[in-house]
């Protein structure tokens, strides 16, 4: 699936937040959004996913408005949403259920997910019950269990230390080579967009415009030793200095 953005421009308050944003995510592609905090970027995401409507410009996914796709994006938030009154299996579900999926596929795309998602032998466990990391992994699994090919990501590790940090984009990086899933991400973390990314785009704040676009030429599958490679501190530097 392809998504397009043609001149999205938002005001809030008076103030305008987004101004003339164009850009297109190709399928099976990993694009990350990149920007001061409160620049807009969770704003693209809400527009995306249809949760925002009073702005000008316009979405196309797959050649259709997005109108159509209202509700069907796996879209996984900044906070993880994980009901606390949930299991991690009926946690995981949620999205399938509102969907009024039986309870047999349910069950059967689970299963075949958790151990892929380290998860195995967790899915009577409450939220109280689970490490960080594997808080994210559920939430993550929920949103791969929503039917749809793009993922919305807004800072999903923002609040994980450095190792669980670490453990899980390397496990994002070898999930989404393995699906193919079209993914748009948001970070603060440079290291973290340019070790996950196939292009990043770099906004500026007060409006958010797009400063520039930089493709990403490391092979993938990827592994940490690339982080500290030339080639990897030079992508660094470049989104420094457009950040700045
Ligand atoms: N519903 C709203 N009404 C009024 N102002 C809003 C609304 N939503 C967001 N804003 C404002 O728009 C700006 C952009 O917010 P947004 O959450 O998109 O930024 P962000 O780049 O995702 O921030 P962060 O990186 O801190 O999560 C902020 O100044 C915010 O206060």
């Amino acid at each position: 699936m392809k998504i397009s953005l043609n001149n999205i421009g938002q005001i809030y308050d008076g103030k305008k937040v987004l101004s003339d944003i164009s850009f297109d995510v190709n399928e099976s592609e990993f694009i990350t959004l990149i920007g001061p905090s409160g620049c807009g970027k969770s704003t693209i995401f809400k527009i995306i996913t249809g949760l925002e409507k009073n702005y000008t410009g316009n979405v196309i996914i797959d050649g259709t408005d997005i109108e159509k796709y209202q509700g069907k994006l796996a879209y996984m938030p900044q906070n993880d949403l994980l009901l606390d009154w949930r299991t991690l299996y009926k946690n995981a579900v949620l999205p399938m259920e509102i969907e009024k999926t039986d309870k047999k596929t349910m069950n059967e795309r689970i299963k075949k997910l958790l151990p892929e998602f380290k998860l195995s032998g967790e899915e009577g466990k409450y939220p109280y019950e689970l490490s960080g990391g594997m808080k994210k992994r559920t939430a993550l699994l929920r949103t791969f269990l929503v039917d749809s090919d793009i993922m919305l990501l807004d800072e999903p590790f923002g609040a994980l230390d450095a190792i669980t940090r670490s453990e899980m984009q390397q496990f994002l990086l070898e999930v989404c080579e393995k699906h193919r899933h079209t993914v748009l991400f948001i970070t603060h973390d440079i290291d973290e967009a340019v070790y996950l990314s196939d292009r990043i785009i770099v906004l500026g704040k007060n409006p958010a415009v797009i400063k520039g676009e930089i493709k990403i030429q490391i092979s993938k599958p990827r592994n940490t030793d690339v982080l500290l490679e030339r080639e990897f501190l030079e992508y660094k530097k470049k989104i420094m200095d457009m950040l700045v």
